[in-house]
């Protein structure tokens, strides 16, 4: 018989995990979800197929629980799930912060655990997804969660130790390379472009860019310097970006996220 996963609070990316476990092969029978309010639910069934049950049914009946309610929301939701929950299944948390240590001490002893910090592509099947095992995680169950993490993306195994800068890496990444395209197209505007071609343009070059990275293999900085003339245009664009420190500002960005994420975590031991 099929595995049974639920989906624990299927917002944002709840839904987003759900969407891609079916878009890759998944029977809307073999999945459920939980949700807080009744418009939710009805707009969950319309769309996708899956029955929507209270988090104790979820508890009861599936194989794998996938966690993904906001971090402030999941001490009460573990206490209402662990009178039913068991150690042959599988928790899975996808919440930025949350300890799989926090959701151990919180349910019968010898639960498997797996942390994922995953990120919003997972709705385009291109996310990066790193996963770490918690103390009773096996390599059947970092498995298990491969299996729909992968369809979505790419995963990637990580110890927990690293996970706050995986989030501050990946997980709330694609909100920086929004950032810098708003940013570009606003840029294009003041020289003059139509803001829909200047937002073609940048999406593009975005694409463009990001698939050279991929598919060919090569530094980022050799990358660069094949699009940089001498005394050229991109030689005074990258000496400006360098005058206002904007490396200086990623770091900084990617420190401070570093940093909430642990501070989600210490609210949370
Ligand atoms: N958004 C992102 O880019 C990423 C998010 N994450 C993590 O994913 C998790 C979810 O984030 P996101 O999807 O953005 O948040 P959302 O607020 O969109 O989703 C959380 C959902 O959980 C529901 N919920 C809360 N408590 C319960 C409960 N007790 N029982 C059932 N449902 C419940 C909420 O219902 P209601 O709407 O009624 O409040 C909501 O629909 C977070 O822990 C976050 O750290 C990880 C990586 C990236
Ligand atoms: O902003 C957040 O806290 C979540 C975690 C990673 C991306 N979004």
């Amino acid at each position: 018989m099929s595995q049974r996963i639920a989906v624990i609070g299927a917002g944002k990316m709840g839904e987003a995990l759900l969407s891609g476990m079916l878009r890759a092969g998944k029977q809307p029978g073999d999945l459920m979800a939980t949700v807080r309010r009744a418009e939710r639910a009805k707009l969950l069934r319309e769309r996708y197929g899956i029955e929507i049950v209270t988090n104790a049914e979820a508890a009861k009946s599936a194989d794998t629980l996938i966690l993904a309610v906001k971090p402030q929301d999941m001490e009460v939701l573990l206490d209402e799930l662990s009178p039913y929950v068991s150690a042959n299944q599988l928790i899975v948390s996808v919440a930025a912060g949350i300890t799989t240590g926090f959701i151990e001490r919180r349910l019968t002893e010898g639960v498997p655990v797996v942390r994922v910090m995953s990120n919003t592509p997972v709705l385009v099947d291109e996310a990066m997804s790193a996963i770490s095992p918690g103390a009773h995680a096996a390599e059947e169950h970092l498995r298990r969660t491969e299996e729909i993490f992968k369809p979505v993306g790419k995963t990637i195994r990580v110890p927990e130790s690293q996970q706050d800068a995986v989030t501050a890496l990946s997980g709330s990444g694609p909100a920086y390379f929004y950032y810098l395209v708003e940013a570009m197209t606003d840029a294009g505007l003041l020289l003059g472009l139509p803001r829909a071609v200047a937002h073609e343009l940048v999406v593009q070059t975005a694409i463009g860019a990001a698939v050279m990275m991929r598919d060919s293999g090569e530094h980022p900085v050799i990358l660069r310097e094949a699009v940089t003339s001498p005394a050229g245009t991109t030689a005074v664009a990258v000496k400006e970006l360098e005058n206002h420190s904007v490396r200086a500002a990623l770091i900084a960005a990617l420190e401070a996220a570093r940093n909430r994420s642990r501070e989600l975590a210490s609210g949370h031991e």
